[in-house]
């Protein structure tokens, strides 16, 4: 639906929709023109819905830019495909489009050219920006833009959309849409045959960015080579976030005791301090000190997206992944669900077989979301002593175990669900090899920023407010008179402890740990500062200023410590995936399906771990 001429008036911002294959910057594109922070990432498929932002030229004039997945073709394969086709062609949608920026990668042409010519045939007023132009002209590659415009029909600029300048081309095209919209077609390419027509007299020199890619792929694509690669690099990974975070951390805990003693010295003693020490600084507190580890462990993940390897990765993964049932398509997905299992599940949408796409939103809770990381952690370095085995630090180890078993458990449940809904034939992955990318310094400090302000609004609202509220239940009532023991024993939090004890006990937790887990329904890693809270009240005086770790190991066996890892390996202890799952698969079934299976498997898992464990250590 374009809008009748009159429209045009330029009384209400025209509606610019960024289109094009996967892949060739249009998000890049969008959050240069609307100084947005978008999830750019150098693999197809990375937009999987509609995004939206403004834009206001150097002469005043007000777009409103419409983000989209990519697509190969006007016939959707997948869903993130079918938005952006619905958008361009159905009647019904909500926002009409006034304009099509058709996004095109610059040093691979070719591949965009039927889709550029079936999106003109439209009809809307369309400008082509050859993206990308700083690696075609590397590459020695040269185009005749004139012959280009010419034989499409269409204004053509060349853009580059990571440079602060790289757009300016298509602002000036932009700053005067009505020529834009009033243009005549010279001329209407309407068959395919003509692609390599124009594409032979457009291009003077075709681009040479193979022999570097080519070079890398020897290495990590090599059938020996290419997984040891791959499984050292995620080693690395694991060993650099407990080892690299060292210092880093033991600054923040000590900021934080000295913020804790201050204010104990502050106040009188009385209830509100214990609001502010035992349940704000304690609470907030024990979860702050992980900020550097999540910034390590996202770091790694940033420059991994950047770099062009994932896509590589899935390759590698996929003979080994359509054993178990799964397409290679699930790869990024789950890997994304490393950082969270929100966006890996929405990111789902790119899987075009729809069984598939259920049991990969099924297992994706299983990878271990960074929220995990803080319960890790704390428990690592409360039970694994921090010593160096040759190379590796033990620490890291487990660290890296721990993934493991998410990825295993995810395979073996993935394996059983293929054999009750029944395996597809294999169809082998078919996805592109984008070219090795240098990842941008700005872009990743970019990402690291968003990462950290998340974790701090999460740190500040969420984990601040349960925090609170945990004192509170953990505080009142108050101990009856010539009690003995903690007062928390006493209060709410302590009855509904003890009522649940019965639950967790044959699984090696005690009250306190029941207590934790609650909270931390909303977040996992409330899990840490709910331990810290009922921790900080249960501890009488001297205990006070020990940090959590120390108090969690001289009252934890070794055995209770493990199981409580096994449960967070399993046990889907956070709304806002349950939400996720509910929303796009459409079904309650499936999201309940999810939530019991995965708490059953947590019992299990930590009814076992902490049996084993207790048979060969002794509990
Ligand atoms: N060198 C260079 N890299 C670019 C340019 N534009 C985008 N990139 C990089 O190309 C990759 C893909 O960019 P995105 O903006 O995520 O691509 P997209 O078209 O939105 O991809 P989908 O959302 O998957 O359809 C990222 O690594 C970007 O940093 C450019 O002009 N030059
Ligand atoms: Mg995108």
């Amino acid at each position: 639906m374009i809008r009748s001429g009159n429209s045009f008036a330029m009384n209400h911002p025209l509606s610019i929709a960024l289109i094009g294959n996967p892949n060739c910057g249009k998000t890049a594109l969008f959050n240069r023109l609307t100084g947005s922070h978008q999830k750019v990432a150098n693999y197809a498929g990375v937009t999987v819905e509609r995004k939206e932002g403004s834009l206001t030229t150097e002469a005043g004039r007000q777009f409103h830019i419409i983000d989209l997945p990519g697509i190969y073709s006007l016939t959707p394969l997948s869903q993130d495909e079918e938005i952006t086709r619905s958008a361009l062609i159905d009647k019904t949608k909500d926002i009409p489009i006034d304009l099509v920026v058709f996004v095109a990668d610059a040093t691979n042409l070719k591949r965009s050219l039927k889709l550029i010519i079936d999106v003109i045939q439209l009809g809307y007023p369309t400008v082509l920006a050859l993206n990308m132009t700083d690696l075609a002209r590397k590459s020695g590659q040269v185009v005749d833009l004139d012959i280009l415009q010419k034989e499409l029909g269409i204004p053509v600029v060349e853009t580059t959309a990571i440079q602060s300048d790289g757009i300016k081309s298509l602002l000036d095209i932009l700053d005067k849409p009505e020529d834009l919209i009033n243009r005549p077609s010279v001329r209407n390419p309407d068959e395919s045959a003509d692609i390599k027509k124009i594409l032979g007299a457009a291009i003077r020199k075709n681009a040479d960015t193979y022999s570097l890619n080519q070079r890398i792929d020897a290495f990590v694509l090599h059938p020996l080579l290419g997984f040891p690669i791959l499984l050292a690099i995620l080693f690395f990974m694991f060993q650099a976030v407990f080892s690299w975070a060292e210092f880093p951390k033991e600054w923040i805990e000590a900021g934080v005791e000295s913020v804790g003693s201050l204010f104990t010295v502050m106040l009188p003693d009385g209830i509100l301090r214990s609001l502010v020490v035992d349940g704000v600084i304690a609470g907030m507190g024990s979860i702050v000190v992980f900020l550097p580890q999540i910034l390590i462990l996202f770091f790694f993940i940033l420059v991994l997206e950047e770099s062009g390897y994932l896509p590589r990765a899935a390759f590698m993964l996929d003979k080994l992944m359509s054993s178990i049932g799964l397409s290679g398509h699930a790869f990024i997905p789950l890997l994304s669900s490393f950082a969270c299992a929100v966006p890996g599940i929405m990111a789902t949408r790119t899987i075009r077989n729809k069984k598939d796409r259920i049991i990969t939103i099924l297992i994706a809770p299983l990878m271990t979301c960074s929220a995990r990381l803080p319960v890790y952690s704390l428990i690592i370095g409360a039970f694994i002593p921090n010593r160096t085995l040759g190379l590796f630090n033990l620490q890291g180890l487990v660290l890296f175990c721990l993934y493991i078993c998410g990825i295993v458990a995810a395979i073996f449940v993935a394996w059983i669900m293929k054999q009750l809904v029944g395996k597809n034939e294999y169809q082998p992955l078919l996805m592109e090899l984008p070219s090795y990318h240098l990842p941008q310094i700005r872009n990743v400090a970019i990402g690291l920023w968003i990462r950290a302000r998340i974790f701090l609004i999460r740190v500040s609202t969420i984990i601040f407010a349960t925090s609170v509220l945990l004192w509170a239940l953990s505080t009142f009532p108050s101990p009856p008179e010539g009690a003995v023991g903690p007062a928390i024993q006493y209060s709410f939090a302590g009855q509904l402890g003890h009522l649940l004890e019965y639950i967790v006990k044959p699984i090696g937790f005690n009250w306190q740990i029941a207590v934790a887990l609650i909270p931390a329904m909303a977040a996992r890693e409330i899990a840490v500062s709910a331990l810290g809270t009922v921790y900080a009240l249960s501890a009488s005086g001297d205990d006070l200023s020990v940090v959590l770790s120390s108090l969690l190991s001289s009252s934890w066996s070794l055995p209770t410590a493990l199981s409580l890892l096994a449960w967070f390996v399993f046990a889907p202890q956070c709304f806002a995936t349950l939400g996720v799952i509910k929303r796009e698969t459409n079904s309650w079934w499936v999201m309940i399906f999810a939530a019991v299976y995965l708490f059953c498997l947590a019992y299990l898992a930590s009814f076992a771990t902490y049996h084993i464990a207790g048979f060969f250590l002794g509990s």
